[in-house]
């Protein structure tokens, strides 16, 4: 017996066990945002390499600025006029990012130091260039002030980011920009990620029409096939969107047949229901598919199935617009990113206040589009699944349990759609 007109969390369960993260692949760092790193990542060497300064200025011996304590400590100038006393130092040098300085720094002597630069030998602390006088070869800094500046001041010690060796990223982090520019700074150009699943999209119907083309008398644009592909891309697919073929058996066989075999999943659109021109799951049988689940008990997307085709993971979703929507999200996806190396493969869940009512769908759990306004869930007017009007500007996918409609401030359980930040 196929399992049949099962729970939506009993289908997620079945299309999860179906799911292991593909084989790693290695990557150049630039084509692996988004993938999911399937080793471990050490620093090759530490980072900072060397003691660099974080400011414009004046690489100094902090002993130098603190007269009293410092036998070797440069002379004190005092500024009757303007009442204050001030560090006097020698200019000896300058160290530029990239071009470190070989001179040393000795006692009463500064070096020109730009952010970025490495303090030279004897240095050990950085004045900022507004707080210094410059007179030619000659520096002075205000006794008060000088005297807050310890040794590390305005310093990022050697080692003080990362020390050679240590771990940066584990198995299982989606790489994101900040993640893929920490490798590079430690010495990785490459990295061992999960192969992202290649999807195939297949849309079925003789009444489909192209996009751009004006639809004829019971004709409807396929716009199915497009909004799949993004969504898989979303979720991290390689896709290849295949088009359309007509509800013609043979036909329909052997487009099914050649989109699995370079895939590891199959989208089908359309021809799940019962209708005598329903033929995706016959040819699925015909074919040698072995099938997983057939229904759900889910509105929209009740007629969805689930099956295997040699080694293609086949989802065979309703034609209804917000069938193949939301039969995506609550199952594809949840798939896609698990073959994907993803460790988090649901959407996120939060729980809503309902701004509207939201109508029960009998027996079935029904997944009401909303949108998000000022932190409630508002249901879109039309709930049709044939309706494409219900997935515009779509935020969220309320769960509305079996049974009756829930009213307005009610609290519900909702899927977050909005994806966060994914750089
Ligand atoms: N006797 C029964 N009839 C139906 C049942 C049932 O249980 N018993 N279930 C209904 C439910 S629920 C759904 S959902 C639909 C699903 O039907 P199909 O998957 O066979 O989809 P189609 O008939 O091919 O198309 C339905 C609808 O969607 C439009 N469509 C199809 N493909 C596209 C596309 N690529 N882009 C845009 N729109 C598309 C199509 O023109 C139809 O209007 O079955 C019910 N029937
Ligand atoms: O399941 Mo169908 O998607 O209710 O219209």
């Amino acid at each position: 017996m196929i399992p049949d007109d099962l729970d939506p969390a009993d289908a997620l369960a079945h299309v999860l066990a179906a799911c292991a993260p593909l084989p790693g692949e290695r990557r150049a760092l630039h084509a692996a945002r988004g993938l999911v790193l399937a080793e471990t990542l050490r620093a090759r060497w530490a980072m900072p390499g060397a003691d660099v300064s974080t400011m414009d200025g004046w690489a100094v011996r902090a002993a130098d600025l603190s007269p009293g304590k410092a036998d070797a400590a440069p002379p004190v100038a005092t500024d009757l006029s303007a009442g204050t006393a001030e560090v006097e130092l020698a200019v000896i040098g300058e160290s530029a990012a990239g071009h470190p300085s070989p001179a040393a720094v000795g006692p009463g002597q500064a070096a020109r130091i730009s952010t970025g630069a490495v303090l030279p030998p004897g240095a050990d602390a950085v004045v900022a260039q507004e707080d210094v006088k410059r007179h030619g070869e000659r520096l002075w800094i205000d006794l008060a002030r000088a005297g807050r500046i310890g040794p590390g001041h305005f310093v990022r010690r050697a080692g003080s980011d990362l020390a050679a060796g240590v771990e940066i990223l584990s198995p299982g982090t989606a790489l994101r920009a900040g993640d893929l520019a920490l490798a590079a700074g430690a010495g990785h150009a490459d990295v061992l990620v999960h192969r992202p699943p290649r999807v195939a999209v297949l849309c079925t119907g003789d009444e489909l029409v192209d996009i751009g083309c004006p639809p004829g008398h019971g004709q409807v644009v396929s716009s199915n096939g497009l909004m799949l592909a993004c969504q898989a891309e979303a979720a991290g697919a390689e896709v290849r969107d295949l088009g359309r073929v007509g509800d013609e058996p043979e036909a329909l066989r052997r487009a099914l047949a050649d989109a699995a075999a370079s895939s590891d999943v199959l989208l089908v659109s359309g021809g799940i229901s019962v209708g005598d021109h329903d033929l995706v799951w016959p040819a699925l049988l015909a074919l040698g598919a072995q099938p997983i689940f057939r229904r759900v008990r889910l509105r929209p997307g009740r007629p969805l199935a689930f099956a295997r085709l040699g080694d293609t993971l086949v989802f065979a979703l309703p034609g209804n617009p917000a069938s193949t929507y939301v039969g995506f999200e609550l199952f594809t996806r949840p798939a896609l990113r698990r073959l994907g190396g993803h460790l988090q493969v649901e959407r996120p869940r939060r729980r809503v206040i309902l701004a509207g009512p939201a109508e029960g769908a009998g027996k079935r759990t029904h997944c009401v589009r909303a949108r998000l306004v000022d932190g409630r869930a508002e249901p879109l007017p039309s709930q049709v699944s044939g309706a494409l009007t219900s997935l515009r500007a779509c935020d969220l996918l309320v769960l509305v349990p079996p049974g009756p409609a829930l009213p307005a401030g009610a609290e519900a359980e909702a899927l977050v759609l909005a994806d966060p930040g994914s750089t």
